[in-house]
């Protein structure tokens, strides 16, 4: 884990921090901080909040690699966003997500694969949002977790096969160098 991604437990509550200290990108080094987090949480079964610091929630994919980057760094960056969605969308315990400015694609997608969202702006004061949140993961660390897996398992069933079967089938090296193809004729 790096500090991209910084991973702190309070008791039942497990906080991820994204921070890159800009627009938060969602670069593949990001996306394996981010994993590396839910990892973490993972182990200690915490309920998860979601946030992150600056004023962008985050800036979504890293543009840079779609501008420039190659047919491997596209397709690698892609798959480890949506194996992220998926990731939170089926995590064990309940992930709340705090949302305190703009949410690009790949950010927004994380916000909503959570169970819980919250999302302040303007002068709402960042430390409400926060209050809000942290009250929200209390409660539903009092949540009996394996029913909890079990129904979001249920109930988001259909959506996390959709997106695993988009993953196996669509998001492969075949991706990028289509993706540089475009590119190179564009
Ligand atoms: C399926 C999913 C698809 C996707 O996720 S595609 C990604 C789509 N995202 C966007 O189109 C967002 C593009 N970025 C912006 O519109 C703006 O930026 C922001 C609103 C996020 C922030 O604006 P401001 O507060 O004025 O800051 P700033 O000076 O524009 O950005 C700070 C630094 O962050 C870099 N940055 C922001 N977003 C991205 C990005 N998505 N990829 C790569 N770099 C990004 C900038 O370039 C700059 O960098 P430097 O300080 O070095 O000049």
């Amino acid at each position: 884990m790096t500090d991209l991604a910084t991973y702190f437990r309070s008791g039942p509550v497990g906080t991820i921090v994204i921070d890159d200290g800009k627009a938060n990108v969602m670069s593949l080094a990001m996306l394996n901080a981010l994993h590396g987090a839910f990892d973490q949480a993972e182990k200690d079964k915490t309920v998860v909040i979601l946030k992150a610091r600056g004023k962008h929630f985050s800036g979504g994919f890293d543009l840079n690699v779609f501008a420039k980057g190659s047919a491997e760094d596209q397709y690698l960056m892609l798959k480890a966003g949506a194996e992220l969605a998926l990731r939170i969308l089926s995590f064990p315990t309940p992930v709340v997500a705090a949302c305190q400015g703009n949410a690009y694609p790949m950010g927004a997608f994380l916000i909503m694969s959570g169970d819980h969202r919250i999302a302040a702006e303007g002068d709402y004061p960042a430390d409400a949002l926060e209050r809000s949140a942290e009250e929200a993961a209390q409660k539903l660390a009092t949540l009996n977790m394996a029913a909890h897996a079990a129904t979001k398992a249920r109930a988001r069933g259909a959506v996390i096969k959709m997106i695993r079967d988009m993953i196996d089938e669509d998001i492969t090296p075949q991706y990028g160098e289509d993706r540089i193809a475009r590119r190179a004729s564009a």
